[in-house]
Parts: structure tokens; C-alpha cells; sequence
């Protein structure tokens, strides 16, 4: 499929084993080449029991690929795979057309969001900022990020006294500044009200918009156009 252009949402074959399927919607997303990521056959059997068999799909440039399925299907798991913190699987990851062959060269263009915020509790806003970009290696200007997200006011305040979506807002501060190529993104609308659902929504735009491309699991409707990667679930109808 890859380098066409898909305007009819497809019925792909399903993976099953033992009742659980696994099955690719690509929706009404363009697939461009070079891919970014190209998964075949991903399997993952965690505590003697299979979340998903045979997965495989392709991120495209521009392309937002949506992770669904009821709790504990492996949405996580397989973020998690991806991001090359998670090596117990079966399957293949290829990244960039496999021009990004070291681990090196994938974490640089590899974004990973957790479902938790990730930060820390101690610090302040600002002070949490120097940090995550002294890990990620790079510098931006923390008084523009603060702005952008909307924590202008709060940025002395340790952090476990903020609230969840002022938490997470710190955390997703790093989507303004990485240079990623892709992102990988866990439940990243948790705790946000509806501006920073705006607010993230339209960042996640610019960067598809710029040849970037998502990965990302969350349990809401999203607006952004997206394909769907469906797991644990047998029946899927997508006319
Ligand atoms: N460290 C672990 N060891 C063994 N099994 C685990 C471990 N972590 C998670 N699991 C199991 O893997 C399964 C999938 O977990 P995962 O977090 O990937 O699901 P999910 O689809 O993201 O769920 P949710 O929608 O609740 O976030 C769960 O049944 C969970 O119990």
C-alpha cells in the first residue's frame, strides 16, 4: 500500500489468536514515502497471555496513527515497543525506509509521551523545563513555552502543587521544542479541559503539517484526520 493514496477506509485481515484481533483502518490518510516507521507482524504475549498478534501498519509523513481499544488491549504496550522501551515482542520495526539503523539514531527522532506526566514533583515549572531539555539536549526559551502553555503565573510553583492538567501541560512542553520526527504519544489528552485540548490539537496539526507523524493512544474521539490501528477487539465495521 505504501505511496498510494487512500481515500476508502479498508477492511485489513485480522491477526487472531485466542479471540483477540488486531487489524489496520487506514482511514482517510495519506501514506507518503519515505515511511517514518514501518511495523510488520508486532506480537506481544505478556504473562502467558496474547494482546495482539500480527500487527503491522506504516506511518507515513503527515500521517496521525491512532492506537484504539478497550483497557488493557496493549495500547501502551505497544507505544512502548516502539519507543524501544519494550523488547519482549515478536515482529519487526523498521525505521525511516531503515535509514535510522543505530538505537541512537531512532531516540533522536523518537518523542515518547508516557501516560504520566513525568515530571518532577519537587520542581517548579521552570525548573522542570531546564531539566527535560538538559535531557533531551536541547535549549529553548522557557518564558515562550511557558506562554504557549498556558503556565505564564505559575512557573515558581513546585509542580505537586499544580494541578494534574497544569502537570501534564509541563510535560507536554516538549512537544514545542523537540525536533523529533516522530512522536509517540500516550493518553496525552488526560487532565486537559478543553483549551488545552485545543491547544495540543493544534500543535499535533503543525507538526503533521510539517512531515512529522503520531502515534498515539487515547480513549476520546480525536479531530485531528487519523487512521486507526483497532487492538482487542474481533468485530470492526468500518462502512
Ligand atoms: N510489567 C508487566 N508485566 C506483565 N504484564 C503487564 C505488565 N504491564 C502491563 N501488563 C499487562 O499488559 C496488558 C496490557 O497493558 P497496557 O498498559 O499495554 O494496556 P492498555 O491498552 O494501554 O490499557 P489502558 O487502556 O487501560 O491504558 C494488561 O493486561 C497488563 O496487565
Amino acid at each position: 500500500m505504501k505511496g498510494l493514496l487512500q481515500h476508502r477506509k479498508l477492511r485489513a485481515p485480522c491477526g487472531i489468536i485466542g479471540g483477540i484481533c488486531a487489524s489496520f483502518n487506514k482511514g482517510n490518510a495519506v501514506i507518503s514515502t519515505p515511511s517514518l516507521l514501518h511495523a510488520e507482524g508486532l506480537t506481544s504475549i505478556r504473562s502467558e497471555r496474547t494482546l495482539f498478534s500480527g500487527v503491522s501498519f506504516t506511518l507515513g509523513r503527515g500521517e496521525l496513527l491512532h492506537v484504539e481499544g478497550p483497557n488493557g488491549a496493549g495500547k501502551s504496550t505497544l507505544l512502548r515497543m516502539l519507543a524501544g522501551l519494550f523488547s519482549d515482542y515478536q515482529g519487526a520495526i523498521k525505521w525511516l525506509d531503515g535509514q535510522a539503523a543505530t538505537s541512537e539514531e531512532v531516540r533522536r527522532q523518537t518523542l515518547f509521551l508516557g501516560h504520566k506526566a513525568g515530571i518532577k514533583a519537587e520542581l517548579s515549572a521552570l525548573e522542570n523545563l531546564a531539566w527535560q531539555q538538559q535531557l533531551d539536549g536541547v535549549q529553548a526559551n522557557a518564558w515562550d513555552l511557558l506562554e504557549q502553555i498556558g503556565l505564564l503565573g505559575l512557573e515558581d510553583i513546585p509542580a505537586q502543587q499544580l494541578s494534574a492538567g497544569q502537570q501534564r501541560r509541563i510535560a507536554l512542553t516538549r512537544l514545542w521544542y523537540s525536533p523529533a520526527l516522530v512522536w509517540l504519544l500516550d493518553e496525552p489528552f488526560t487532565a486537559l479541559d478543553r483549551q488545552g485540548i485545543q491547544l495540543l490539537e493544534q500543535r499535533m496539526q503543525e507538526h503533521l503539517s510539517t512531515g512529522g507523524g503520531i502515534i498515539m493512544t487515547s480513549h476520546q474521539r480525536l479531530s485531528v484526520p487519523a487512521a486507526t490501528i483497532l487492538l482487542g477487539a474481533e468485530v470492526m465495521n468500518y462502512d
